[in-house]
């Protein structure tokens, strides 16, 4: 029963001091006992027939017994084999042997383990040899006859065996681990070494295969080897090697050579021990080549080497848990609910036709030679000059002579914009990383591109970005990518009429052709209530709104507070999700919730990204002010980790609505043409943006360098196709629903509690928060079974009741009522 036995552990330190007579002595009783004990058991099994007559005649010296310890023995029998446990009296010397060696301070066994075992065996074997012999026997004693008797007249005999069968099958889960589960991965482990095993015997190679034919071949001729001995100390290489075929020569491993220990693993205790595999290497025949002197030498010591072994790590509960149910049910796919949405496809999207660059060989070499003579005149020589053309502009790069300062040509580039009688020239000097100075020159036929052709392409198609957005083509004619998840908040600014609205359209067709309406959801906001309108037939898709609110689309600047509050309220609760399931990021937490390692039973849930677009920030920055600008600069520096991702556009971008505080926190930039240079700096920190050419032309700054981009352009009727197509398609109930905001300032609302409108679990949620002194709405959602709404609506009566204080952040709120007693005695005022 006890494993250990056969590997008995080294003494311990307390083995090794001496032990007090007393000790000795009453540990020698014991050991000597539990010897008469199962020797008189077995003896009385054998002769119970015969000696059952002689029970009182102890002191008769006429009669004889045939118990191996005479009447002693066969009283020992009588009394624990057939009065009372039958075959399991052993178990009782047994005992009696383990205390015995307890004493003596030989820990051979855990004691409690042990005893646990014993008296589980104790009682079940009677009953269990009652059940099949059905009759007083020396196998159950009367013990275990009586028991089954009762048994069997209480729940009959097919629950009597169900009883024996479920106990015996729970011991062997309890305390074996053996679960479905485990047995397989058991019988895979056993079936896995057999099979190496096997492996191991064969010829694994064609050199090892000839080999062992060369072998054979030298046992048929029947001589060579010999001289070498399998000593029983080598176990395993012994028992490969037991059966020697007819006429091989003798093959003795020597124990001088080498012994190998590999400890068996058994058990989780053993498996530090078992880790690693010695191999102890004494070499005996000399070392070719060795100087005597040192030969001694390599003679005396012993070399070790120790093999480590891989350590299978214990999988936890819930570990082993998610994988069955992943086993059983798949990974959660959060696209079920809407399984047959199909993402839009490409064809919804205006063909403009060819995007090939055409080059116009006059206009670039009239552009070269204006610039050429241009700087020759102010005295700054060339050196090199090439053109790169883009989509919308053509970048000159020069290489200065030597001696040339860059500030000297930075300064020219009003004087060039003026001979080249063109708008929209940008100097780069330097260009980043390049050693040239750039010189962009808008085109005369800019090539337009479009969003069919960008989202077609390869680059988008294979995107594995979290939020991937694809703005347009560079100056390089390089499709530009980047991913919302990553920039985090977006900023975007453009006077009006420069492409600030077909750039939010971009970004967001560019996440409507990639992202599945559960893993993504658009807050929108439009002071403007003209831009984002279109957006609202895929409501019930992809958009999120306050659950009071009829239209998704936020056009109310009140709204709109609530709805960022809200949004707060979202992010709170997503990070107390993250920490409770120990995730940093929503992607890891969204990983496990997959994988099935968080209950939804906790309130877990797959998390959707959200994306809160804001049209016109000024807008709202000019009527609520700092009611808008706080909850959105909390957002922009807390929410990313939780999958909340913001972009702000707007057309005014002066210092009072794009204030430090919003700048610091959105790192992206993009920036369409905008009125003046100071405007400029506002958004990018550097001028440029109002020397764009508008139509899309724009700069992007992610927070290295500022890139200059043609932005893809989408006009209202493809947007218009896109979301028809999403729309027409079956959704889900309602919009995603934002947490409602708790009323205004989170006061006590005692005033407005309504005891006639009150939820019917009202009573219970009451005694949930002050049995657990928690107000907080996500443990009633869970306690109850409630949704999230439901929850809160509950919580805000509890509040108005005087059960639990005001609203107070991401904290759970204070609960005004100690006790169950006062909470009963409350109720009862609140039904009168
Ligand atoms: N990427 C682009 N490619 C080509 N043309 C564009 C592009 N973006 C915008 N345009 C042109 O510029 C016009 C105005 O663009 P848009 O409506 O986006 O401006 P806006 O900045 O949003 O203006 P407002 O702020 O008044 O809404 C478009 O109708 C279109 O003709």
């Amino acid at each position: 029963m006890e494993k250990n036995t056969k590997n008995p552990p080294a003494a311990t330190p307390e083995a090794g001091k001496t032990l007090s007579k007393p000790r000795i002595f009453f540990g020698i009783i014991l050991l000597v006992l539990s010897l008469v004990m199962a020797g008189s058991f077995a003896s009385y099994l054998m002769n119970w027939k015969a000696d059952q007559s002689q029970a009182g005649t102890m002191l008769d010296r006429s009669v004889k017994s045939s118990n191996l310890f005479g009447k002693v023995g066969d009283w020992f029998g009588k009394i624990f084999i057939f009065d009372s446990i039958g075959v399991a009296a052993f178990i009782v010397a047994f005992l009696f042997f383990v205390v015995g060696m307890l004493i003596l301070k030989k820990r051979y066994f855990k004691p409690w383990k042990t005893i646990g075992h014993s008296l589980f065996f104790i009682c079940w074997l009677p009953i269990f040899f009652g059940a099949v012999t059905q009759g007083v026997g020396t196998l159950s004693g009367v013990y275990g006859y009586q028991i089954v008797d009762f048994l069997t007249s209480v729940i009959g005999l097919v629950g009597l065996w169900a009883v024996i069968a479920v106990s015996i099958g729970m011991y062997f889960i309890l305390e074996f681990n053996m679960r479905p589960s485990a047995i397989k991965n058991r019988l895979n482990d056993i079936n896995d070494k057999t099979v190496g095993k096997i492996k191991g015997m064969m010829p694994s190679s064609a050199e090892d295969f000839e080999a062992d034919t060369e072998l054979e071949e030298l046992a048929g001729n029947g001589n060579e080897i010999s001289n070498v001995t399998v000593t029983e100390d080598v176990p395993r290489a012994a028992s490969t090697i037991t059966e020697v075929p007819k006429g091989f020569p003798e093959v003795e491993v020597n124990n001088d050579l080498e012994t190998i220990t590999t400890p068996n693993r058994t058990s989780f205790e053993e498996m530090d021990e078992a880790a690693s595999t010695t191999v102890t290497l004494t070499p005996s025949a000399p070392i070719p080549n060795l100087p005597a002197s040192f030969q001694s030498e390599a003679d005396s010591f012993e070399f070790k080497v120790e093999v480590a072994q891989e350590i299978d790590e214990p999988q936890d509960e819930a570990d082993i848990k998610s994988a069955d149910l992943v086993k059983q049910h798949g990974f959660y796919d959060h696209t079920l609910d809407l399984a047959k949405f199909q993402m839009p496809h490409i064809n919804l999207l205006k063909d403009y036709g060819s995007e090939e660059i055409s080059i116009n060989k006059e206009e670039l070499e009239e552009n070269k030679n204006k610039i050429v003579g241009l700087l020759k005149n102010f005295n700054v020589g060339i050196a090199e000059i090439k053109a790169t053309i883009g989509p919308t502009v053509t970048l000159y790069e020069i290489v200065p002579e030597a001696g040339i300062r860059v500030a000297a040509i930075k300064k020219l580039q009003d004087d060039i914009a003026l001979n080249l009688s063109a708008m929209g020239i940008r100097i780069i000097a330097p260009m980043p990383g390049k050693g040239t100075i750039g010189i962009e020159v808008p085109r005369k036929n800019p090539t337009m591109v479009s969003m069919r052709s960008v989202l077609a392409s390869h680059k988008f198609q294979n995107s594995d970005m979290d939020l991937p957005v694809v703005f347009g083509k560079t100056i390089s004619n390089e499709i530009f990518m980047a991913d919302l998840a990553k920039m985090p908040h977006l900023l975007m600014a453009g006077a009006t009429g420069q492409g600030k609205s077909v750039g939010i359209n971009a970004i967001l067709t560019s996440l409507l052709y990639k992202k599945h309406p559960s893993e993504l959801k658009f807050v929108m906001v439009d002071p403007k209530k003209v831009e984002l309108t279109l957006y609202s037939k895929i409501e019930r898709h992809y958009l999120a709104k306050l659950p009071d609110s009829d239209d998704a689309i936020i056009t109310d600047t009140h709204k709109v507070i609530n709805t960022l509050n809200s949004l707060c309220i979202e992010m709170d609760s997503r990070y107390e999700l993250l920490k409770n399931a120990f995730c940093r990021t929503i992607k890891e937490y969204n990983g496990k919730f997959k994988e099935r390692k968080l209950n939804p039973e906790n309130g877990h849930r797959y998390l959707p990204y959200i994306v809160l677009v804001v049209d016109e920030f000024a807008d709202l920055i000019m009527t609520a002010g700092k009611e808008v600008e706080h909850p959105i600069a909390r957002l922009a520096q807390l929410a990313r980790a939780v999958g909340i991702h913001l972009i702000v556009a707007t057309q005014r971008p002066s210092v009072n609505v794009i204030t430090g505080m919003i700048k610091a926190n959105f790192p992206a930039r993009a920036a369409f043409r905008v009125i003046s240079s100071v405007d400029s700096r506002t958004i990018l920190d550097a001028t440029g943006a109002d020397q764009l050419i508008g139509k899309g032309d724009m700069l992007y700054f992610n927070g290295n360098e500022i890139l200059r981009l043609q932005c893809a352009f989408v006009d209202t009727p493809e947007v218009e196709k896109i979301v028809d197509y999403i729309g027409a398609q079956k959704g889900y109930a309602s919009a995603f629903l934002l947490p409602e905001v708790p009323n205004e300032e989170g006061q006590s609302g005692s005033a407005a509690f309504d005891p006639n409108e009150k939820d019917a679990l009202f009573e219970d949620a009451a005694r949930i928060v002050v049995s657990t002194q928690q107000g907080s709405t996500s443990m009633l959602q869970r306690q109850l079974k409630l949704g999230y709404n439901r929850a809160g609506r509950i919580m805000d009566q509890l509040e108005a009741a005087g059960v639990v204080g005001g609203f107070n952040g991401a904290k759970a709120r204070e609960v005004q009522i100690t006790d169950l007693n006062s909470l009963e005695q409350f109720l009862q005022d609140l039904r009168r």
